[in-house]
């Protein structure tokens, strides 16, 4: 059994994590590049958590340039077990009002222009994404919320575009007539590198408007969503804190297998893997180094 490290993704407006103890800030370097930022590590209760803004402090990097490889690797390489990622998004939905949280628990990938995968010639793998977050996650998260009286729902599909730009009129009508629920610019590629990493991850997405297509309401812009996010940040601290508090010492087996992503992914035979590629997958392929099907 490995000790639970719960690692927090900052999303836009959410750049430190308040209430950690025995705070300690470290650059950690990977073999994909640089992560959008230091690491900070500390405590809350018992439970040993890693904060990384997604953006970098002070909002240096848009969704397309964020090194999404480096970041989860930098944060497998520290013993993140557990992540939760926070993020701004707009709604499909008129029941999904601004300063409500959504767990989603489904993503549609729309991006065209990142590095989605650690692996690649050399090494091969496939991993299932058909269930992309941890329940056991999005539970404890859901419990937290509900200690914590934090309007949110659970369940969701949350669409990722590339951006910069929002989507325009007939696009935010062809979402929403999908079926699809929130939309945001950053949750892939990062779902799918989390499960690569075999790290149990979940989305706490925060609605923040109704992107362009609510006839009552104005069209998104920034000011919108960092006013919402502003207006919701002592909410989401205390979420995350309450959620730290009562998090397990030690990481729950996900009932999916997400911590277990590579037993049956792994195609490239071991005497034909790439051993450049191999090195940089040393944090991400660590517990099944060696193993494979052919
Ligand atoms: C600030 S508006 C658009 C920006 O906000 C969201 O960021 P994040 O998911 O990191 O909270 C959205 O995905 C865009 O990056
Ligand atoms: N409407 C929207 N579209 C894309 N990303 C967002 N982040 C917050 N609101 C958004």
């Amino acid at each position: 059994m490995a000790t639970a490290i719960v690692g927090i993704i900052g999303g836009s407006g959410v750049y430190d994590l308040p209430g950690l103890t025995n705070v300690r800030r470290e650059r950690v370097t990977t073999p994909w590049g640089e992560p959008s930022d230091e690491l900070t590590f500390g405590e809350i209760g018992a439970t040993q958590a890693v904060f990384l803004p997604r953006h970098g402090r002070g909002h240096r990097l848009s969704p397309s340039g964020i090194n999404y490889r480096a970041n989860i690797d930098a944060l497998k390489r520290v013993g993140v077990t557990d992540l939760v990622s926070v993020s701004a998004c707009g709604s499909f939905r008129s029941e999904l009002f601004p300063g409500l949280f959504v767990l989603v628990d489904q993503f549609v990938d729309r991006t065209f222009s990142r590095q989605s995968s650690f692996f690649g010639n050399g090494c091969v793998a496939h991993v299932s994404m058909a269930h992309p977050v941890a329940p056991k996650l999005v539970a404890r998260i859901a419990e937290a919320a509900k200690a914590e009286k934090v309007q949110h729902v659970v369940g969701g599909t949350y669409v990722c575009m590339e951006g910069p730009q929002f989507s325009s009129y007939a696009e935010s009508l062809t979402y929403k007539g999908a079926g699809y629920d929130v939309i945001g610019m950053t949750a892939m590629p990062e779902v799918k590198l989390a499960r690569e990493a075999e790290i149990s991850y979940a989305t706490v997405a925060m609605v923040t408007d109704f992107d362009c297509w609510h006839p009552d309401h104005d069209n998104v812009d920034v000011a919108a969503v960092i006013e919402i996010v502003r207006r919701n940040s002592a909410t989401v601290a205390r979420l995350l804190a309450r959620l730290l508090a009562d998090f397990p010492g030690e990481h729950e087996p996900c009932p999916i297998g997400s911590d277990r992503a590579l037993d049956n992914a792994i195609l490239t035979a071991p005497d034909a893997r790439d051993p450049e590629l191999l090195a940089r997958l040393d944090a991400v392929m660590g517990r099944v180094k060696g193993k494979g099907f052919l």
